[in-house]
């Protein structure tokens, strides 16, 4: 049995999502007693050791960053980053922590901004945010407004940043559950899901889209963002191995395919609201990463192919309704 999950579910049960309960308790606890992680006992402890911190000023609204009015001493703030490090790499943020800038792979508030201006607001609606990694963006939604956020992300270390980040931050409403997309029920109970750069890594993508469609409230907004590759409704790319050095890349389809996919399990009012290509800027190697990035995941002679030729990472935004 563990008891971390009991104040989320202390909160489901006073809420919409209380049928949950039916089923989560006990895949939490499979989850616990199963396969954890080697060293899942390692990051939990240094998210032990972290110090206690008043929150007295917490900023979602731009930035996720938390700070006091009695600002962490200097010796206390080289053995946080140390325990912090302990749980590299860290992919997805930037997190400000009493004065800590956790300045991380990827500028996780680019994609932020990026879809920010297409979305419904999201004042005082339930959200899912389906793997959401660390859970960068579950503290933006809830500094958008959201009334109750729950991410879902089967990757242990980030379950791990994400109990660093809420140690400091200390918000019941905002909670992430190591989960995947197959553990959920059909809980049609979220106004709002967001899916983001989980789509490429489904073997089934129409399966996909129709788990994530069961989340939703009827009317309810599905943000979808993955990669694409410029084409016709009838072009989707297949890597025969890696892509951009990522292995379980399945399907990257064009736009106009991704379209018809979304139109075929039944979406409304689908929108295409943004196309990016994926730069430098946005995702980088820093300290708080030992591992690769994207320049070396690029052809070094021509930075619009992948290192095995591919069209380089070009990302979209969808939105549209269940
Ligand atoms: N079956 C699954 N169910 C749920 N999540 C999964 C599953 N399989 C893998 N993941 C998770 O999906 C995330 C994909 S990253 C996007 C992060 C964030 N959304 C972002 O938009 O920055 C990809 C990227 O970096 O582009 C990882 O955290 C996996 O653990």
């Amino acid at each position: 049995m563990t008891d971390i999950f009991n104040p989320f579910y202390a909160q489901i049960a006073q809420n919409r999502l209380s049928h949950w309960l039916e089923s989560l308790p006990k895949q939490l606890n499979d989850w616990h007693s199963g396969n954890l992680h080697g060293e899942y006992k390692q990051w939990m402890k240094n998210i032990e050791l972290l110090p206690q911190m008043k929150a007295d000023r917490v900023n979602l609204k731009d930035k996720v960053q938390v700070t006091s009015f009695e600002p962490m001493p200097q010796g206390l703030q080289k053995k946080t980053i140390h325990h912090l490090m302990q749980l590299k790499p860290w992919r997805k943020g930037p997190y400000h922590l009493h004065g800590i800038h956790v300045d991380t792979e990827w500028r996780s508030d680019f994609k932020w901004e990026r879809l920010a201006p297409h979305i419904s607001d999201l004042s005082d609606r339930y959200v899912l945010d389906v793997g959401c990694g660390s859970g960068y963006h579950l503290w933006r939604m809830r500094g958008a407004g959201a009334k109750f956020v729950v991410g879902i992300d089967p990757t242990q270390l980030f379950f791990a940043q994400f109990m660093a980040v809420q140690h400091f931050i200390q918000d019941p409403a905002v909670n992430l559950l190591p989960l995947g997309i197959d553990d959920l029920p059909p809980l049609r109970s979220f106004d709002t899901v967001f899916s983001m750069g989980v789509l490429y890594h489904r073997k089934s993508p129409m399966d996909f889209l129709q788990q994530l469609k069961a989340q939703l409230t009827k009317g309810g907004e599905l943000i979808l963002e993955t990669l694409i590759i410029d084409g016709d409704e009838n072009t989707v790319l297949v890597p025969e191995d890696r892509y951009a050095k990522m292995r379980n890349v399945w399907f990257i389809p064009s736009a106009k395919a991704l379209e018809g996919w979304l139109k075929k399990v039944g979406f409304t009012n689908i929108r295409l609201v943004n196309i990016d290509q994926t730069t430098l800027e946005e995702q980088r190697k820093t300290d708080w990463i030992d591992t690769e990035s994207l320049e070396d995941f690029l052809d070094p002679n021509d930075p619009n192919k992948t290192i095995e030729g591919y069209p380089a990472p070009l990302r979209a935004i969808f939105i549209a309704n269940a």
